[in-house]
């Protein structure tokens, strides 16, 4: 398997998995997308069915990987990590309503659907850079989530350095703690002044500046990365199959914020899973959905909101989406989307639109309306979902059609948000046992400007120090 930019300038062509793993954003300021989508016919999603997850994953993700990592090594990959999770079934369904159901992507050890793809990343990464006898420096942004992943999957890894950039003040205290209270050698947390947006914009700005970038060896794990996305997609095909795919549709309805997720099941629509209707759960920060009604994706100031994994702006893997519905013109894309960044204004050609809105639907829930759907889900259903999962719900809930399963992504556990838990229910979550003591856990971080030279000096003086 080979990738390309979607902005279709890379001066290497065609670089392998291996290569995108490492390097994550292309040269071109561009995402990596496979040059080819696999197909899968009914025939072979039928015979999926009976897998357990990690053989499923080991079936996808190879589908992606190619022979750059070899296929026993991925299987003994995906069997230890998935292995790991606190759920035997790894994601399990479970039904809230009647033919609405959450898919529970959050049994992984940071109690958040990131880590579905995030502890594989930690075991591609190892295995890539000890073949090759590399070392890399890995730099994320976080609204919360991504951060603990990244530094559960990455700490302690010799080969590897990992920055953390989250905004200061806008997590919950729990994702603080889970980020800060890493304190591992090859780790730095930086708390930056300013949103997620910031965040992500300085990670990208770290990537175009090419001299950085080389002096120390970056790499992406935010969902930029093609890997984090081919990582998500099985827990789709899972979640349908259960349910009759492929002889019976199956809509998603997921909470989104930089657009990976919802990327992902879309992913396996296109690789022949037959999905109804995608739809994008926001909440007050609403430019999906205001896109989706009007075609007019324009900027607004971030409101912190009660789901602060999802309070941002710019969706970086819309990008994938737009390349997908221009048919793959590099070249108008890359013009779209840096129109975009300059005007803070963004409307599609007509047909593109027309495309996106054939499949996908959207709404939006502010936290009034979070906190209520917290608390019908858990009178009526007993269902006791975080604010970004209650999103998802009544999202599926919104959009959900007679005799075909809404699946909506649980993509956190109700105790990293116990106060929106405490004011929606008046219930206290518990955090479970390998987290119990994290109140009370040392923590370190570092705070900085969000300049980026300030960062990268930071980034340079932590390399010194490891
Ligand atoms: C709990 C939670 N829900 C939803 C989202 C949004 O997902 P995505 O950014 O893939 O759209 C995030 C952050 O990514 C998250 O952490
Ligand atoms: N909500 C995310 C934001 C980054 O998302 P990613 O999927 O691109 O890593 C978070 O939790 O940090």
């Amino acid at each position: 398997m080979h990738y390309r930019s979607t902005r279709g300038t890379e001066l290497s062509d065609s670089p392998g998995f291996a290569d995108i793993l490492l390097s994550g954003l292309a040269g071109d300021g561009g995402l990596y997308m496979p040059e080819a989508w696999p197909e899968l016919s009914p025939a072979v999603l039928r015979e999926w069915r009976a897998l357990p997850y990690a053989d499923l994953a080991t079936e996808t993700i190879g589908l992606f990987t190619g022979d750059d990592i070899a296929r026993p090594a991925l299987q003994e990959m995906c069997r230890d990590v998935y292995g790991t999770f606190r759920h035997q079934a790894v994601a399990p369904l479970c039904e809230v309503e009647d033919g609405l159901f959450a898919l529970e992507l959050f049994h992984g050890p940071t109690l958040a659907f990131k880590d579905m793809a995030m502890q594989l990343l930690g075991r591609m990464f190892q295995h890539v850079l000890q073949q090759r006898g590399q070392r890399a420096t890995i730099i994320g942004a976080t609204s919360g989530d991504t951060g603990s992943a990244a530094l559960e999957a990455f700490r302690g890894l010799e080969n590897v350095s990992i920055v953390i950039l989250h905004p200061e003040g806008r997590t919950s205290e729990v994702q603080r703690r889970q980020m800060t209270s890493v304190t591992d050698g090859n780790v730095l947390n930086i708390a930056v002044e300013g949103d997620f947006d910031l965040c992500q914009d300085l990670v990208k700005a770290m990537f175009a500046d090419e001299a950085f970038r080389r002096e120390v060896g970056l790499s992406a794990v935010n969902s930029i990365n093609w890997a984090r996305i081919a990582a998500q997609i099985p827990y789709y095909f899972r979640a349908a199959l259960a349910l009759g795919g492929p002889d019976r549709e199956v809509s998603f309805a997921v909470p989104t914020g930089n657009f990976g997720n919802i990327l992902a099941a879309w992913s396996a629509r296109r690789m022949g899973l037959p999905v109804r209707r995608l739809c994008v759960g926001s909440n007050q920060n609403d430019i999906l959905t205001r896109f989706l009604l009007n075609n007019d994706m324009s900027m607004r100031n971030v409101e912190p909101s009660l789901s602060p994994s999802m309070d941002i702006q710019v969706s970086s893997n819309f990008e994938r989406l737009l390349f997908e519905m221009l048919d793959r013109d590099a070249a108008r894309c890359s013009a779209i989307m840096k129109e975009f960044r300059a005007t803070g204004h963004m409307a599609v050609p007509h047909d593109a639109w027309q495309a996106m809105r054939d499949v996908f639907e959207g709404t939006a829930f502010d936290d009034a309306q979070t906190l209520e759907a917290m608390k019908t889900f858990h009178d009526q259903s007993r269902y006791l979902a975080d604010p970004h999962t209650a999103i998802g719900l009544a999202t599926g809930a919104r959009f959900r059609e007679a005799g075909i399963p809404m699946i909506a992504a649980a993509t956190a556990h109700p105790a990293k948000f116990p106060d929106a838990v405490r004011q929606a229910t008046g219930l206290e979550p518990s955090l479970p046992p390998h987290l119990a003591d994290l109140f009370s856990r040392p923590e370190r971080c570092t705070r900085r400007p969000g300049e980026l030279a300030a960062i990268e000096e930071a980034v340079r003086a932590h390399l010194h120090r490891a």
